[in-house]
């Protein structure tokens, strides 16, 4: 299939060793325990903050051992800028996404690079996430935006302060479940989340667990009843997104030109193929999952920054009631002209990229950074959290949160490929402009309406499930001005 993207494909190198013939020179943490690899002290239930502690400590390049299995990391900012050269690397299918496999099969995100479906999905979904597309799906995201006010209101009524992670996961399933698919899951009318998004969950932590320790042993991680759970998960997950795909085919009508009628009536510009009804399915699981719990992360770390930096969330809400002035319901075009409220979301996606890492293997044999000889088929997993703290790029001070970090004379003055939370190459996120529509919208408009009071008591802890998110936030609110009358609140700017 011919397009400009087409992403080469190798298979990858088993071996470690024989993957990389120099790896004496990558060090790894000093502590091995013979057959049982780098096993001394980790943290198994946050095997990426764990690897994070060992690769400041071990530098730009390192390698873990668990039992058999021994993976290579880069965190320093010139190994990935050189493994960011799609001329010698691509992206590489690791464990951590292949243990998504037997969900998403070959859907976008889980895709080999050598499956026809990715560049077939790929070519006929672009246009889905086009500037005009956005456009489109502004007027959805205001909606489901006023149902999360709503509940905030009833809260802060209430005098109970507001569950971050928990409501913006509601947010932003609502959101790429309506724009996606015309669906509504009815999140913030349930007392419990929606039992799609407790099977997500459930799999989702089934399969890091699966990931954290790899081979055989991982299947009898947890013995036949998690097994089992995940098995459920599954099922469910499936059948939702079957009734859902069921709905739409059997209505006959098009949606209004949202992501499923693409899926189902678009063919490929070139060679006139369509995605079959089985990958459609792989396709509109994969939307619902990479595209909520990201950004649902993305925009609690931002909330947490906001309450704990008063003078960073005056500057951002002067900046909202400047440029959005008295409109009720700012414009498609107005959310893009809040630049301090991006760099207050971007520097919150640098400390905590909510996608932490993702791998890179080589087409060719090279040599990585003029120092390490990779053969064919090497790889090497990119930890973002390393890379985005790497003090070469980002100052004596990297843990320091400082939005202006991302001042456009800032950003051209860094070398390219140090700030990655989106990936990289013909396999960078395909949703990154939803994603940054939608957060700096919603942050925008929380802006706006309160005040944020962190609890004294809480000190951040990042849970992980593939996906990061700031554990057990909640914030005190307050209301900073009369709501807007309702009929005015649904016209303006749409
Ligand atoms: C802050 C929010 C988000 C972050 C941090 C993020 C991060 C990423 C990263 C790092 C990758 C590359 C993974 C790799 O190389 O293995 C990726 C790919 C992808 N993302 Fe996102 N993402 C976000 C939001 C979204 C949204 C909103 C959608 C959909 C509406 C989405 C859909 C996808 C898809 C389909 C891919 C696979 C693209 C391909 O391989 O062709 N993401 N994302």
């Amino acid at each position: 299939m011919a397009s400009s993207n087409t992403v080469r494909a190798v298979d990858p190198v088993p071996d470690v060793r024989e993957a990389w013939p120099r790896l004496d020179l990558i060090p790894h943490p000093p502590r091995r325990v013979p057959l049982l690899g780098d096993v001394l002290g980790t943290d198994r239930s946050r095997p990426l903050q764990d690897t994070v502690r060992r690769g400041s400590e071990l530098g730009p390049i390192f390698r873990r051992k668990v039992l058999s299995f021994e993976l290579v990391f880069v965190g320093g900012a010139e190994l990935v800028a050189d493994l960011s050269d799609e001329s010698r690397f691509a992206k590489h299918v690791a464990p951590g996404i292949a243990a998504l496999r037997p969900l998403a099969k070959d859907g976008l995100f889980t895709a080999h690079n050598h499956e026809p479906n990715w560049q077939l999905a790929h070519d006929v979904l672009a246009p889905g996430f086009s500037r005009e597309a956005m456009a489109g799906y502004h007027r959805a995201m205001l909606d489901v935006a006023d149902r999360l006010t709503g509940h905030w209101d009833a809260e802060l009524a209430a005098g109970r302060p507001v569950d971050v992670p928990g409501d913006m996961t509601k947010l932003t399933l609502e959101t790429i479940a309506r724009t996606g698919f015309g669906h509504d899951f009815g999140s913030f009318e349930r007392a419990r989340p929606h039992p799609f998004v407790d099977a997500m969950v459930g799999y989702l932590s089934y399969a890091q667990r699966r990931t954290a320790l790899p081979g055989p042993l991982a299947g009898l991680l947890g013995g036949r009843a998690a097994g089992r759970r995940a098995a459920r998960d599954l099922a469910l997950l499936n059948d939702t997104v079957d009734e859902v795909v069921r709905a739409r085919v059997a209505d006959g009508r098009p949606g209004d030109g949202d992501l499923l009628d693409r899926m189902l009536r678009t063919a490929h510009p070139g060679t006139g193929e369509r995605l079959s009804l089985d990958n459609v399915r792989r396709q509109v699981i994969t939307f619902l999952v990479a595209g909520h719990e990201t950004t649902s992360g993305a925009l609690s770390f931002a909330l947490h920054y906001l309450s704990l930096h008063p003078e960073v969330a005056a500057r951002a809400r002067e900046e909202v009631d400047r440029v959005w002035g008295d409109v009720p319901s700012p414009g498609y075009e107005q959310v893009a002209k809040l630049r301090y409220v991006r760099r207050v979301l971007d520097e919150s996606l640098r400390l905590w990229p909510t996608a932490p890492a993702f791998a890179r293997v080589a087409l060719e044999d090279t040599v990585l950074g003029g120092t390490h000889p990779m053969r064919r088929g090497a790889w090497a997993l990119v930890v973002l959290p390393l890379l985005h703290r790497d003090p070469a790029v980002w100052g004596p001070d990297p843990e320091r949160f400082d939005p202006d970090r991302f001042e456009a004379a800032a950003v051209r003055g860094r070398p390219a490929h140090v700030f990655k939370p989106f990936g990289t190459g013909a396999r960078a996120c395909i949703g990154r402009q939803f994603a940054l529509h939608e957060a700096t919208l919603v942050l925008g408009l929380l802006l706006r309406r309160y005040e944020f009071t962190p609890r004294p008591e809480y000190r951040l802890s990042v849970s992980e499930r593939l996906t990061l998110m700031p554990e057990g936030l909640r914030l005190r609110l307050e209301r900073r001005a009369p709501r807007p009358a309702p009929d005015e609140a649904v016209t303006a700017g749409r």
